[in-house]
């Protein structure tokens, strides 16, 4: 067994990364770590684990990681794992770092867009980015591998296949997006209050949204060439679920190509790979037909009258969009089928 630590573990990624570890058959969960709680028995703060996890929570002490744990998640507060990974690192653990610390390659760019400070370049690029059906062979046995933020997962797997093929023009893409309140961490603020969030829709960050870099980064090195996009991200009044619906031009104009053939194209690009399902023609998919899973599913429509494809992609925030990632990483990082302990279908309705 693979003992793991969770740092962050009293946050919605990290209890999310419990609940899923809890039934991965080659893993057993060492340490619950919390920077504020340590000492209190876990299921105190959350109910639902009561008989499940006894364990009390464990303060951040890199001594007591590297005694109880092989492979470390770090579902912390962006600039956290910046100055902890490192430490990690260099005590010999594997690390897995939820957060957007290690997502970007430019530590200016880091900076410009997180307002933190970043992390040491010489581990920024030592960290794989983990988009696991793209990027999959580069993750498989690395030791530090940085999950891809919610947004960026839903949005980069709805458009690597026809940008990397160039059906599509990159400079026409728009991005709209929306997710649900827990994509905010359980931390309060005014936006995710019952009374401004709940019967209410609102655009967020516009223009300066920090998953921005993160998306024009992968698309850039796919179209192989800069790549700037428009970017909306909007709340909704639901718990869980991210929807990116995308917007472009078909190079070639009206008639270029059909639905049947992004259809294809996507079924080929994602051959093999479990977790992506691609919608027959017609049928757009929804939030809650993959609610609770680790699916991103993608459904097309052509417009022959603007030459513009739109492509919708859900998923579900914490899980593909965090810690169904972090596992399907973990399972890459240690050899294992990339499915291993995340074969569960969505809850329905
Ligand atoms: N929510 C989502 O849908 C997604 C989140 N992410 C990213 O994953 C990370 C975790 O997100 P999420 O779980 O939603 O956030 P939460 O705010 O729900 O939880 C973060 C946890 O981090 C812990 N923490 C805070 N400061 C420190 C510190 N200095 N050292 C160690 N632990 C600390 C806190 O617990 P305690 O006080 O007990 O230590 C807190 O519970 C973030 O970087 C987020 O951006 C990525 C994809 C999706
Ligand atoms: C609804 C909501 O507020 N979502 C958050 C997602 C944050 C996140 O996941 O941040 P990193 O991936 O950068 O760590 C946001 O839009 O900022």
């Amino acid at each position: 067994m693979v003992r793991v630590a969770i740092v962050g573990s009293t946050g919605y990624g990290g209890v999310e990364l419990i609940r899923l570890l809890q039934a991965h058959p080659q893993v057993e969960i060492t340490s619950v770590i919390s920077s504020s709680s340590a000492g209190a028995p876990i299921a105190e703060g959350f109910p639902h684990l009561t008989e499940i996890r006894t364990d009390a929570l464990d303060g951040v002490d890199v001594g007591l990681m590297k005694s109880k744990a092989d492979v470390v998640f770090l579902a912390t507060p962006a600039g956290v794992a910046a100055k902890l990974a490192p430490q990690l690192l260099d005590a010999g653990l594997k690390v897995i770092d939820l957060s957007g610390d290690f997502r970007l390659r430019s530590a200016a760019e880091y900076e410009t867009w997180y307002k933190h400070a970043p992390a040491d370049e010489a581990y920024l690029s030592k960290a794989v980015f983990g988009l696991a059906e793209v990027f999959g062979d580069r993750v498989r046995g690395v030791d530090f591998i940085s999950n891809p933020g919610c947004y960026p997962t839903a949005t980069l797997l709805g458009l690597v296949p026809a940008v990397k093929a160039g059906w599509i023009d990159p400079a026409t893409i728009i991005i709209d997006a929306k997710s649900g309140v827990s994509g905010a961490g359980r931390g309060l603020s005014q936006t995710v209050h019952y009374a401004e969030a709940n019967e209410n829709l609102s655009a967020y960050k516009v223009n300066r949204h920090q998953h921005i870099p993160e998306i024009e980064q992968t698309l850039s090195d796919v179209a192989g060439r800069p790549v700037v996009t428009t970017f909306t991200t909007h709340l909704v009044p639901m718990t869980r679920g991210i929807m990116s619906t995308m917007y472009a031009s078909i190079v070639g104009g009206p008639g270029a190509r059909s639905e049947a053939d992004f259809i294809g194209l996507y079924k080929e690009f994602y051959a093999g790979r479990k977790f992506v399902r691609v919608r027959p023609q017609g049928k757009l998919p929804a939030t809650k037909e993959v609610w609770g899973s680790n699916y991103c599913d993608i459904g097309f429509a052509v417009d022959s009258r603007t030459g513009r494809v739109t492509i919708v992609s859900v998923i579900d925030n914490l899980v593909k969009g965090a810690a169904g990632q972090a596992i399907q990483n973990l399972n890459l990082m240690m050899g294992w089928d990339e499915a291993t302990g995340l074969q569960f279908i969505p809850a329905y309705p």
